[in-house]
């Protein structure tokens, strides 16, 4: 399988893997004309694969129309890097550690004793996490080469998607590169010697107090909000104030030196995060492990074309595990005129798919190829080995 480099878009490669006879483009048209548009959308993309694995020495440049200055500018910055760039990732790459041994730097949301320090861990168990303030801080460390990777939860078998994940995903031009699913235990922490009659606030992530709804309610806590669960758990600690409680990990509790009141308080007691781990080079697809490939899509017409877009893949026989539709925040309303029946106005969506194959597969590239005939915009966001364990 061969992966091939076309641009380098702010320090993210552009792949391709035109052997497949579908050359590299955006949504269907030719790749290189469209570069405009890939600009615009401040993202790279990866298209539909190709079979031997070359080097990209002997790829020209891209050439920009003469005409346009600034993106010829742009262009010779993005192409003299190529070369210097590290190569991209390969199931070996999954160790907590460099080829230099260093140890492999992880950026997540939160402070320590948070769950997505939990999922960092468990991908990389020897790796030194890097905590950040929010979700897009943790993207653009690995973007500026602060970090090897990012964690970001993506979905909650219980509270469903972390929709910012999605929309960022996009903005962001990152490769998703493995997924971890971790176990949420969340619990009740109060300062030592405080007994849960006393409690009349708690603190967490909204995501964590939504999947507690309901012993929350029982409990009649008021709930206020904060970045992450370790860090409600980190304000509880030094605050001091016996009336206030956190939704946090045991191993926050430990870090934290809080009490657990109570544990698995969520409403569901399997409560399962799954996290995805972003680096800013693709994974080479392979064969060798189970893989799933997350793609993101839109089409110029209604309701059909995602009929359409699933029948691409039941034909194929591969399995989507996951559809998520984000609003395309930039053109709200599709106004279809029919001048008998009115005016009609709906809202536009970008679609999110993961489905479980490897661009590897020839069933993967031809789905793939399928799609493209009628998607307006698609872009692989990555393959990456599944996690099997729960
Ligand atoms: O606050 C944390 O500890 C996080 O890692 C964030 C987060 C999330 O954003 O969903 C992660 C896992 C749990 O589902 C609750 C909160």
């Amino acid at each position: 399988m061969a992966l091939r480099v076309d641009a380098v878009v702010w320090g993210c490669r552009v792949v391709s893997y035109p052997d497949l006879g579908a050359r590299p483009c955006l949504g269907g048209v030719n790749f290189r004309r469209d570069l405009r548009r890939l600009w615009k959308w401040r993202c790279c993309c990866d298209v539909l694969g190709e079979r031997d694995i070359k080097p990209v020495e002997d790829e020209k440049p891209l050439k920009p129309e003469a005409d346009d200055e600034t993106l010829q500018n742009k262009l010779s910055g993005f192409n003299k890097d190529l070369n210097s760039l590290s190569k991209p990732l390969s199931p070996a790459d999954l160790s907590s550690f460099q080829s230099n041994g260093s140890k492999v730097r992880v950026a997540y949301q939160g402070v320590p004793g948070a769950y997505s320090e939990d999922a960092a861990l468990k991908a990389y168990p020897k790796c030194e996490t890097v905590p950040c303030d929010d979700y897009e801080a943790a993207f653009e460390a690995v973007e500026l080469w602060l970090v090897d990777k990012a964690v970001l939860p993506i979905d909650n078998s219980v509270g469903g998607s972390i929709h910012r994940n999605y929309d960022l995903l996009l903005r962001h031009g990152l490769h998703i590169v493995g997924e971890v699913h971790v176990d949420v235990n969340h619990c009740l922490l109060g300062l030592p010697g405080v007994t849960k009659e006393e409690l009349r606030r708690i603190l967490s992530h909204p995501q964590a107090l939504n999947q507690c709804e309901e012993t929350l309610s029982k409990l009649g806590l008021v709930r206020i909000s904060a970045n992450d669960t370790a860090g409600a758990a980190q304000i509880v600690a030094s605050e001091g104030a016996r009336d206030k409680a956190a939704v946090a990990s045991v191993r926050a509790a430990a870090i934290y030196g809080l009490n657990v009141l109570e544990e698995r308080i969520q409403d569901h007691h399997d409560n399962i995060t799954r996290f995805i781990i972003v680096a800013r080079e693709p994974m080479i697809p392979a064969t060798d492990r189970p893989y799933k490939t997350s793609i993101v899509l839109s089409f110029e017409e209604g309701s059909g074309m995602l009929f359409k877009a699933l029948a691409v893949f039941e034909l194929r026989d591969i399995e989507w595990t996951k559809i998520e539709s984000r609003p395309q925040r930039k053109r709200p309303l599709r106004i279809v005129d029919d001048s008998n029946k009115g005016t009609a106005k709906y809202f536009d969506y970008l679609f999110y798919i993961d489905f479980q194959a490897s661009m590897a597969e020839p069933r993967a590239q031809s789905a793939l190829s399928h799609l493209q005939e009628f998607a307006t915009f698609l872009r692989v966001l990555g393959c990456y080995p599944m996690d099997t364990h729960r």
